[in-house]
């Protein structure tokens, strides 16, 4: 466990609404964690309180062990994307990103790799009012990663992008956490986020919903298994008389509800019954997440 993020305890009150609720949850070092919950659950809050833009009610937010304004180099430790709309549009890509190198004391030569990082390098000298939603997106990413940081926290990076802009984003990311960087996103995208991420937190109402692998998640609530067999009778009355609730699917086949495949295999084998198809219907992570934000907002 290598923990480059550290939300701890945080609750951010403003006058009117508690936007985050005594929050707790880690970002692990070579991982990609998606950031979930439904409009006004506190995620831009609680990226915002990450980043020191805005002072926590109490607890607080670490990157690297530190609270953000107590980083020696923060541009080297963190990149964000909170909005695609900070740019002045009559300037260029390149003349944007070189005036971040100058405001974070960033190396010049760190323009042009950022352009190519995020394929913008042709684009560079238009100016910026000229550019579609997904190339500012491209921008923003660029900003975000001038400094060469460690940790890379992105609120709806996605947005305005097209699927091919989403599939480029989801590979700069993935291989971006192979290097041992950490990259906290958060999306509505939840279908996206199933092949992105590999942890999840979920939050609703400023409070922590689930925290977990994205795998586990799935596995945890696998809905059923579907299984085959040219002895489909034999197989059920095996199945029924373990206990397991059986539905048949079709005419070979069967769906095996709150089992595991290893389950279903081991009553097969036990019954003698050729199985000749075994599959977990496992629940995508949109019905996961709407489950569990359900009346909390959606
Ligand atoms: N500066 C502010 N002043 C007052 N209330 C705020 C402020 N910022 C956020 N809130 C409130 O805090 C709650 C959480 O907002 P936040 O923007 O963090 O949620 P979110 O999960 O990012 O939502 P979305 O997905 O819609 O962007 C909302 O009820 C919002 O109205």
């Amino acid at each position: 466990m290598n923990a480059v993020i550290e939300v701890d305890h945080l609750t951010k009150r403003y006058r009117k609404a508690t936007a985050v609720d005594d929050l707790s949850f880690e970002v692990e070092a070579g991982t990609v964690t998606g950031f979930l919950g439904p409009n006004g659950a506190g995620k831009t809050t609680t990226m915002r309180c990450i980043l020191g833009l805005a002072r926590p009610t109490s607890g607080e937010a670490r990157v690297s062990g530190k609270r953000l304004c107590n980083l020696v180099d923060p541009a080297h430790q963190v990149g964000a994307v909170l909005e695609s709309s900070g740019f002045h549009p009559g300037r260029s890509g390149r003349a944007h990103l070189e005036i971040l190198t100058m405001e974070n004391h960033l190396p010049r030569s760190r323009v042009e790799e950022a352009l190519s990082l995020v394929g913008l390098e042709h684009d560079a000298n238009k100016n910026v009012k000229g550019y579609s939603l997904g190339m500012r997106q491209r921008l923003s990413l660029a900003g975000a990663l001038l400094g060469d940081p460690q940790v890379l926290i992105l609120d709806e990076p996605a947005n305005g992008l097209d699927p091919a802009g989403i599939r480029w984003m989801r590979q700069v990311l993935r291989s971006y956490a192979a290097q041992g960087r950490a990259v906290l996103i958060s999306s509505h995208l939840l279908s996206e986020m199933a092949q992105l991420a590999d942890d999840v937190v979920i939050i609703a109402n400023g409070r922590l919903m689930v925290r977990s692998s994205l795998k586990e998640l799935t596995a945890s609530t696998t809905k059923a298994v579907y299984v085959r067999s040219p002895q489909i009778d034999d197989l059920r009355s095996a199945l029924e008389n373990q206990g397991f609730t059986v539905e048949g699917a079709d005419r070979r086949g069967l769906k095996v509800k709150g089992a595991s495949t290893e389950e279903v295999a081991s009553v097969a084998a036990q019954a003698g019954a050729l199985v000749t198809e075994l599959q977990p219907e496992e629940a995508n992570l949109e019905d996961i997440f709407l489950d569990l934000t359900k009346g909390k907002g959606l």
